[in-house]
């Protein structure tokens, strides 16, 4: 991954541990949201993407390329693939159990991907440092094993439920997450 300082955790970053209460290890992870362009099941035109982290600490997805994605006539548009990566990426933040929005995302384009191609992601972190946690996520054309054509690395700034309820509507997040609180 070419990666700028921005997304590389400095040397004082710790990786993070899985936390008591967090996912186990092959539990699938729910949207954050229903109405996310990337998860959310009830988006009418959206990625409905799930995910699945295996072992408490990555998390895989899969994203199957279709006509609504093109960019050229039978490829993925680059901002689609960048989405997808965005959002495996977020879904790291169910392992972390704290809210953290995206600062940065810096992607990576090594291989055209098909309409029809079945997109395998895969996300980790870096380290974290304070508020800031340094994400990285790769994309393999067909299986687990394919090809790389996306690479990503991003960096997520942990916020608290009043970021989504000064600029946005941290009660539709809270009506569907009882366990988050705007001011608890
Ligand atoms: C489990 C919970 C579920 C609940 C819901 C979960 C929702 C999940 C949704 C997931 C959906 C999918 C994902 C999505 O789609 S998230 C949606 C897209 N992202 C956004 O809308 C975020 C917009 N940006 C902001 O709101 C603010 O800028 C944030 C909150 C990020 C920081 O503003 P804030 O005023 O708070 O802090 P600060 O400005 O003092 O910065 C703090 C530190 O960070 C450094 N910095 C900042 N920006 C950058 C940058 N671009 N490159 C490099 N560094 C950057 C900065 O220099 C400073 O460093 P230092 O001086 O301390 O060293």
């Amino acid at each position: 991954m070419t990666r700028s300082a921005l997304t590389t955790p400095p040397p004082d970053a710790v990786l993070p541990r899985p936390l008591p209460g967090g996912p186990a290890p092959g539990a699938t992870l729910g949207s954050h949201y229903s109405g996310c362009f990337g998860c959310g099941e009830d988006h009418p035109t959206g990625l409905r993407l799930t995910a699945v982290t295996p072992d408490g600490v990555t998390v895989v997805a899969t994203f199957t390329v279709g006509t609504a994605h093109q960019g050229a006539p039978g490829l993925a548009h680059g901002g689609v693939l960048a989405t997808a990566m965005d959002e495996v990426i977020g879904m790291l933040v169910w392992l972390f159990q704290r809210p953290y929005v995206t600062a940065r995302l810096e992607t990576d384009y090594l291989a055209p991907v098909p309409v029809g191609t079945v997109l395998h992601m895969r996300a980790w972190c870096n380290g974290m440092s304070g508020r800031k946690a340094y994400l990285e996520a790769e994309g393999r054309i067909g299986s687990p094993d394919g090809p790389v054509a996306v690479r990503a690395a991003a960096l997520f700034i942990e916020v608290g439920m009043e970021h989504f309820a000064e600029h946005g509507d941290a009660q539709a997040i809270i009506d569907e997450h009882h366990e988050y609180e705007v001011n608890p």
